[in-house]
């Protein structure tokens, strides 16, 4: 239904496109009404279609996400600063691709269905072309900020929104992405968004140039500014040059004042000498370097004669030198980036190969980590095993459970206690928790259960890299990385008033994702990797049968990778042979896999299956089981979720002699 003010916006959105069509006659709100006679005359994008917003598949959303997951991680900590400067005033943060679809969002969780309807959420796509004239799909084409406010939107399902955007350019200069602040409601004048509009702007621009310095971290760096003081932490112009003084990189700013962005006109500073740019000797150069901020800093840009101060800074890292008998000029040297502890965690599950990737990365960073998931899939493996990946290993791993130490002992055991500062205390005092695992990994599971008053010590702890013990008059220095987890969302916690967001964002200088088991497609990797390492414990071989490894496939495993532990620990006790049958499984396994439909339909016989690897047939027919099972033996939609054909899918299950369930 079609309101009356959503009637009067797509007539107007008509008469500007027909009009300027006609002659391009410029108005005060040119950008949009440009805008909407692309959507209308160049996408045949037609208003009085109301469009419901276009969310991507999980695997679409995975293949965008992996295109950019470098820069996404940059992204996130400039988004979670920016999320906190607005919160409480309902805005979201969207970052999407070049091609509008978004791939990291940050929202109110307890408004994350009308969020979802609006498509202001993760997935939703929002070039020109699919929403018509919005934010983000606007500042893709026109590639400048802007604000696209209400009535601004060309699809009347969109002009309650409000939405600023900024673009962000990769250190080549190309278009990469778009960030976005968007609300469900706001004021009816557009200046009311002039704040979003800048704080977008701004923090899009600190994003950009903190992956620029991320791409040049093995370049010199030389920054420009209009204001003396600022000029080492301000990115206004930055261009990176290697040891000859030739410029490799240029951010956004100095590609604008050498007249050139991306695809248009203008001197390109790179491959040219930081001398030729500025009136600057070569000498002079490398006395701005050991200046280090002092003296005169002026320079002058030779083709526009514009003044500026400047400051040099070294490479943070140096490339390694190429090792003798290397591979032969122009071939490029491997980085080591094979971490065995972490590459055991998961077998070829798309998700937590991306998250162990992302784990490599985080690695020997000054970074906290924040691990989330539901209970039993494996935070505290995965926090134990960045800690012996790191430089850390060696030092102290101490595992916190703020969730089973009784809240009168918590602060005791964290923070520890003089000599005779409380009652019941050990007659020499005790060194707490945290004081343990200096120089190493403090682990805080269940970080959601912490009380209040020892979140407001713990961020202290964390702020001023020092503890104090209780009854203790001065402080001790440490120096730790901080793991913490939760299965619940802190987001939730910190709405409800029960966890500190001051703390939050001090412990989330990234968050890891764990997926539950069920969602797992290395499921089989996970069943062999666990039954290999309890039948080690037990000094035995141990197999596992077809039908047996069937039910554990299907199984939901609600308590995750601890649960899988459990039944297997459980079948190898009480199973007659060194291979688990399905009878040893719990009851519970034959229950759930009876009503899926499954049952005697494959391998009457117990067939054990190695450890290690599986041919590619017993993999099809597991597909193919799991696929009618998980469709409740619809082969219509199993062939689809397969990819197959319906005879296809038939002439597969003719092969491996399954039988549907009411033909049996
Ligand atoms: N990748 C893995 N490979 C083998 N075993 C694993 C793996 N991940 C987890 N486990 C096993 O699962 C069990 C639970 O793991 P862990 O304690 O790390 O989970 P958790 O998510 O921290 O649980 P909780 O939220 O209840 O504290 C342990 O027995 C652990 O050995």
């Amino acid at each position: 239904m079609i309101s009356r003010a959503q009637t009067q916006h797509i007539k107007n959105v008509l008469s500007v496109a027909t009009r300027m069509g006609a002659a391009d006659a410029p108005d005060d709100n040119m950008l949009i009404h440009k805008s909407w006679t692309r959507c209308v005359n160049d996408y045949g994008l037609d208003p009085s279609r109301l469009r419901a917003p276009n969310i991507v598949t999980s695997d679409i959303l995975r293949e965008h996400q992996e295109q950019i997951e470098e820069f996404m991680l940059v992204a996130r900590v400039g988004m979670e600063q920016l999320y906190k400067r607005v919160s409480g005033l309902d805005y979201v943060l969207l970052l999407t691709d070049a091609k509008g679809i978004a791939v990291d969002y940050i929202g109110n969780e307890a408004r994350s269905r009308e969020l979802k309807q609006a498509g202001l959420y993760l997935g939703a796509e929002w070039s020109e072309q699919s929403a018509g004239t919005c934010g983000v799909g606007t500042c893709l084409v026109e590639q400048t900020a802007l604000t696209c406010h209400q009535g601004d939107h060309f699809d009347p399902t969109h002009i309650p929104l409000t939405c600023s955007a900024a673009p962000l350019f990769d250190p080549e200069g190309k278009f990469l992405a778009v960030l976005d602040m968007s609300a469900l409601t706001s004021p009816m004048s557009k200046e009311s968004q002039h704040l979003a509009l800048h704080l977008t702007v701004m923090y899009a621009q600190m994003i950009e140039d903190a992956n620029f310095l991320r791409h040049f971290d093995d370049r010199w760096i030389l920054r420009l500014g209009t204001a003396w003081g600022l000029v080492e932490v301000s990115g206004e112009i930055m261009l990176a040059f290697d040891d000859e003084g030739v410029v490799v990189g240029a951010n956004t700013g100095a590609r604008q004042l050498f007249g050139r962005r991306d695809g248009l006109a203008g001197n390109e500073p790179v491959g040219r000498l930081v001398c030729e740019l500025f009136n600057l000797s070569a000498d002079e150069l490398w006395r701005l370097v050991r200046a280090n901020g002092s003296g005169d800093r002026s320079v002058v840009a030779r083709d526009s004669n514009k003044m500026f101060y400047a400051s040099v800074a070294v490479p943070r890292r140096r490339k390694p030198a190429p090792l003798a008998n290397a591979a032969p000029a122009g071939g490029q040297l491997l980085e080591h980036t094979s971490y065995p502890i972490l590459d055991r965690l998961a077998g070829d599950d798309k998700a937590m190969r991306r998250l162990l990737d992302q784990a490599k990365r985080l690695l020997n960073r000054k970074l906290n980590i924040l691990i989330h998931g539901e209970t039993g899939t494996g935070k505290e493996v995965i926090a134990k095993a960045l800690h012996e990946s790191s430089a850390r290993a060696g030092k102290p791993f101490v595992a916190v459970n703020c969730g089973a130490i009784p809240e009168s002992l918590i602060e005791s055991e964290l923070f520890g206690y003089t000599a005779g500062s409380f009652t019941g205390g050990r007659s020499k005092g005790m060194k707490g928790l945290i004081l343990q695992s200096d120089g190493g990994t403090l682990f805080l599971d269940e970080i959601g259960d912490m009380p209040l008053h020892l979140q407001t010590r713990l961020l202290r702890v964390l702020s001023e890299k020092e503890v104090l013990p209780l009854g203790a008059d001065k402080p001790v220095a440490l120096d730790l990385t901080v793991i913490a987890a939760s299965h619940r969302d802190l987001r939730n916690l910190i709405n409800a008033g029960s966890f500190r967001e001051d703390l939050y964002y001090r412990l989330c200088g990234t968050t890891l994702h764990l997926p539950s088991l069920r969602d797992r497609t290395d499921k089989r990797y996970l069943i062999e990797k666990v039954l290999a390492e309890e039948a080690e414990l037990l000094n035995i071989e141990a197999g596992i049968s077809s039908e047996a490894m069937l039910q554990m496939l299907c199984f939901g495993w609600p308590g995750n990778i601890r649960q899988l532990r459990n039944v297997l620990r459980f079948a190898l006790a009480v199973s007659d042979g060194n291979i688990i049958m399905p009878s040893d499984l719990p009851q519970e396994f034959g229950d759930q896999f009876v009503q899926q439909g499954g049952g005697p339909a494959v391998a009457a016989e117990p067939v054990a299956v190695p450890v290690e690897g599986r041919t590619s047939e017993e993999c099809d027919m597991e597909q193919l089981l799991t696929a009618l099972m998980r469709n409740k033996w619809n082969v219509t939609k199993a062939a689809d979720e397969l990819g197959f054909c319906r005879a296809t899918l038939y002439r597969y299950m003719k092969k491996y002699g399954i039988v549907p369930p009411n033909l049996r």
